[in-house]
């Protein structure tokens, strides 16, 4: 008798009294044939063979519907959270939306290039790769967890109670033994994990067979999908619904995102998923959250900020914008009516001077904590939940019958062919059980129709080929002259995750837990973070580790371990070449791996060894002691923070004045992106922020070779060739190279900015946009940045380590030719065998234009540290 017990079975014989009100879900389920019934409100409905309902699937009454955007991470993820609170099931989903791939503006007015160059969309399917498998591991301890019997919604979490398959609860307990027993299946993917931290049965990314999932990558995770969010997700919650016959509620939760073009999107999907509720008689119910920076718009200082800038007179471009009814932001004191990237008037008083908003934001505002993982998900909805077609329940099914456990449901949300009396069952969007719809159709949906996850893709150009963007990444490729197929192999998830260009200041891969391993090496020394892959900073021409503070593997083993990188961060963020002279997290912020304030999080707490370990808040005290004689309380107090510090790493407490400049840095992000919530759409004008036209040259030889790095600049041509191979280029790289771009070639500063977004693994609208107004003169600082390239890359590439490892044409010069190829002697270009404009480019400008006398190394005075004693 399968998994069902006589009992059950006499429950489910018993359930199929007629008595539409409160029995629908019976109704649903148990009605023998096809026949039509009227409700207690007098709609007629005909209800099909209930052997054709989908008996092998739990019954979810309400679903929270994660829409994934630049949130890959499950830890500090209020979308996430929220949509697990009140669900039945979760239904994860991310879409690859065509118009995030393809160029921002066509040629010839625009680049014609893909907004999502190759080299991030690669970092994504790692992110997108890493969340999946964060999903899985938690669905699969949360199925572990739940106690036989116990619908998996039902346990802690606070998630609603969910009644499972309708009077048949050993049914149900067949169905929860079940999921344990995949569970324990799919578990083995912790312990099965590769190297790469690659999944292993657990409906890996490839799709192939597994041990969890089948080929369809139906062992959990979340569903993936090409298309527009609008279309995509109704589509979705047609399938779910066609499978939970008694779905009474949909949530959406999602995390806001920049500018007007995903204000509208969101207002797209919002209303899209409305109106299907509509059809459906399902409610729909929206959920929006911020994420984006270290402070929440909520809980910034406007009064502050009202008082310094009384006398900025509003932008041409500061229009008010169109009420509407925008959601409430979910998560407790959303006080304003429209959420933060529709309401341009909330952000009226952000000072156009950073200093103002940093010196403001930082006194007066303080950071939201983050939050952890949730410890429990709901289980996907079917057809999406892994394949039961073997469960007990299906089964049962089965035997009860005599037929097989095929399935039918509502085929559609919109047909509404069993609605006989014509009345629009979803006309009360939000109405009670009694409008539901109920089932229909009679197809029968075989295994083949079953909701297939969608798979992360494993190659970059399996992305374009579906969003029609080949094209596009033709013109990229062939305007930094580099073939991508060359430099990009597939994602292969059994493996370890490919090797970096050698030479990249930036070999770090996507993904929460490496983010947060990054974070706490740099800031803490934790010795795991640190890389094999040395970068440039390992090439400096006398074989000196210019920039990079930490060790190697062997080094490590020996028992020196590396100090912490955040203790030289005043000094090396400047630097153009070296992984450890920045924190190199931006990649992961911009992805969604990490959030602002859980970085801050960290800093905060070093902050606090470190100002036990200085003897006083502010750092060192006058006598320049305090360091060594504190190691042990510092110790202590990381102990506390469950860091285990290391002794070298405790030898170098960072000044606190160095989490300062960190926290000032991220602050400083803020600050670009609340400028877009200000300014809106006028970053992205010609004009800029301040609305001033510029005659700015469209000359696309000359942009060729700045793209390409052949200006014959050594120093500009090193860092563009960095960014097109690798996706990363320094700060003071980007603010060199933009300085050539507007304000000596005078070239379209928003060419120079569709490249940036295309190639850069952080980019970020609102940052990359902002920071190129300002260096095309037309953000709102008042500040002329315009960089003398030739002394920027003598003073802070010192040993011309860039042009070294990028220009090889170059690397036989000594440092000081490297930076001024046009300076050398006859003698100089025979003795290494390079002739100018033959070998490497003759500057596009003049290079006495880009030389300043040197007033010293640009390099802060280096804190010294005292080591322990
Ligand atoms: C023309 C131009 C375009 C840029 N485009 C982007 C972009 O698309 N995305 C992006 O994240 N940054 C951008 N930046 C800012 C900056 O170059 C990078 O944030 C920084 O180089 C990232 O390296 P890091 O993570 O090691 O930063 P660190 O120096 O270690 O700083 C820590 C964090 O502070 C933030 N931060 C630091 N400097 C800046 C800054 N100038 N502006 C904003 N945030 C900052 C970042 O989140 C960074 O991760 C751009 C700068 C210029 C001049």
């Amino acid at each position: 008798m399968g998994a069902f017990s006589p009992t059950a079975i006499n429950v489910l014989r018993s359930s199929s009294v007629v008595e539409p009100k409160r029995h629908q879900k019976c109704l649903v389920n148990f009605i023998p044939d096809t026949k039509f019934f009227h409700s207690l409100r007098g709609r007629a409905y005909k209800v099909s063979s209930w052997a054709n309902a989908p008996m092998n699937s739990i019954q979810v009454r309400s679903v929270g519907l994660w829409w994934i955007r630049r949130d890959l991470r499950i830890v500090d993820n209020e979308a996430l959270t929220g949509a697990c609170r009140q669900a039945d099931a979760l239904l994860p989903v991310y879409c690859f939306d065509p118009r995030d791939i393809q160029p921002r503006r066509a040629a010839p007015e625009g680049l014609g290039i893909p907004k999502l160059g190759p080299l991030r969309c690669r970092f994504l399917l790692e992110g997108l790769a890493d969340v999946r498998r964060e999903i899985c591991k938690l669905q699969a301890a949360s199925a572990a967890a739940v106690p036989a019997g116990v619908h998996p919604a039902a346990a802690p979490a606070g998630a609603l109670a969910a009644e499972p398959v309708d009077g048949a609860s050993s049914g149900a307990t067949a169905a929860a033994a079940t999921r344990k027993g995949e569970s324990r299946e799919t578990s083995n993917c912790k312990s099965g994990e590769g190297p790469a931290g690659s999944p292993v049965g657990c409906g890996n990314s490839s799709g192939g067979s597994s041990s969890g999932g089948n080929s369809s990558g139906n062992g959990g995770g979340l569903v993936i999908r090409f298309g527009l969010p609008e279309v995509v997700l109704p589509d979705l919650l047609t399938q779910v619904a066609a499978h939970n016959l008694k779905l009474r509620h949909v949530c959406l939760h999602h995390h806001l995102d920049l500018l007007e073009e995903s204000a509208m999107l969101e207002r797209e999907v919002a209303g899209a998923l409305r109106a299907w509720g509509a059809r459906t008689g399902v409610r729909v119910s929206v959920h929006t959250y911020w994420d984006r920076t270290l402070y929440h718009p909520d809980d910034l200082p406007y009064h502050l900020y009202e008082k310094a800038s009384k006398a900025i007179t509003p932008s041409p471009w500061m229009t008010e914008p169109e009420k509407t009814s925008g959601d409430k932001a979910a998560g407790g004191s959303q006080s304003w009516a429209l959420p933060p990237n529709a309401d341009r008037t909330r952000f009226r008083s952000i000072p156009p001077i950073m200093t103002n908003f940093r010196k403001a934001t930082q006194t007066a505002a303080s950071v939201r904590p983050s939050i952890p993982a949730p410890t429990f998900l709901p289980p996907l909805p079917a057809p999406f939940e892994p394949a039961a077609e073997h469960t007990g329940v299906a089964a049962a099914v089965a035997v009860l019958t005599g037929r097989g456990s095929s399935l039918a449901g509502r085929p559609d949300g919109e047909d509404q062919a069993g609605q006989v009396d014509g009345e629009g069952a979803g006309a009360g969007a939000g109405a009670g059980e009694e409008s539901l719809p109920l089932s229909v159709g009679t197809r029968h949906v075989g295994h083949e129709d079953r909701g297939a996850l969608g798979e992360v893709p494993r190659t970059v150009f399996e992305v374009y080929d579906a969003v029609c963007a080949r094209d596009a990444l033709h013109r990229l490729e062939e305007l930094v002259g580099l073939d991508y197929s060359r430099l990009l192999a597939p994602l292969d998830p059994d493996a370890p995750p490919a090797l970096h260009d050698p030479r990249t200041a930036f070999p770090f891969h996507a993904g929460h837990d490496r983010a947060i391993q990054r974070l706490r090496y740099y800031v803490w020394g934790h010795p795991e973070g640190r890389q094999a892959s040395g970068g440039p900073s390992a090439l400096g021409a006398d074989g000196r580790d210019v920039c990079s503070t930490g060790s190697t593997g062997s080094q490590a083993a020996m028992g020196f371990l590396p100090p912490p990188s955040l203790l030289y961060f005043t000094n090396t963020r400047a630097q153009a070449a070296g992984v450890d002279n920045s924190t190199k997290l931006s990649p992961f912020v911009a992805l969604g791996c990490i959030t602002p304030r859980r970085i801050h999080e960290e800093v905060e707490s070093v902050r606090g060894a470190a100002a036990v370990a200085w003897g006083s808040p502010g750092g060192r005290d006058a006598s320049g002691a305090g360091a060594g004689v504190a190691c042990d309380r510092a110790r202590g107090v990381a102990a506390q923070q469950n860091h285990a510090v290391s002794t070298a790493a405790c030898n170098r407490v960072p000044d606190p004045g160095e989490c300062d400049w960190l926290a000032m840095h991220l602050c400083i992000r803020d600050f670009f992106i609340f400028t877009v919530l200000k300014e809106g759409e006028a970053v992205l004008d010609e004009r800029g922020i301040v609305g001033r036209p510029v005659g700015w040259r469209r000359d696309r030889e000359a942009f060729s070779r700045w793209a390409r790095g052949t200006t014959g600049l050594p120093f500009v041509d090193a860092n563009m060739r960095e960014l097109a191979a690798t996706g990363w280029m320094s700060n003071r790289g980007r603010q060199n190279v933009a300085s050539l771009l507007t304000k000596d070639l005078g070239l379209d500063w928003r060419w120079g900015a569709e490249l940036f977004e295309s190639l850069l693994l952080d980019c970020d609208v609102a940052v990359n946009y902002c920071n190129w107004c300002y260096f095309a003169g037309i953000g709102n600082d008042p500040r002329n940045r315009h960089f003398k390239t030739v002394t920027q890359g003598i003073k802070y590439d010192e040993d011309a380590v860039l042009s070294a490892a990028w220009l090889p044409e170059l690397s036989r010069l000594p440092p000081l030719l490297r930076h001024q190829p046009w300076t050398m002697t006859e003698a100089e270009a025979k003795l290494y065998g390079v002739v100018l404009g033959r070998d490497y480019p003759e500057p596009m400008v003049d290079p006495a234009d880009h030389i300043a006398q040197l007033t010293g190394t640009g390099k802060r005075k280096t804190k010294s540290a005292k080591p322990c004693t």
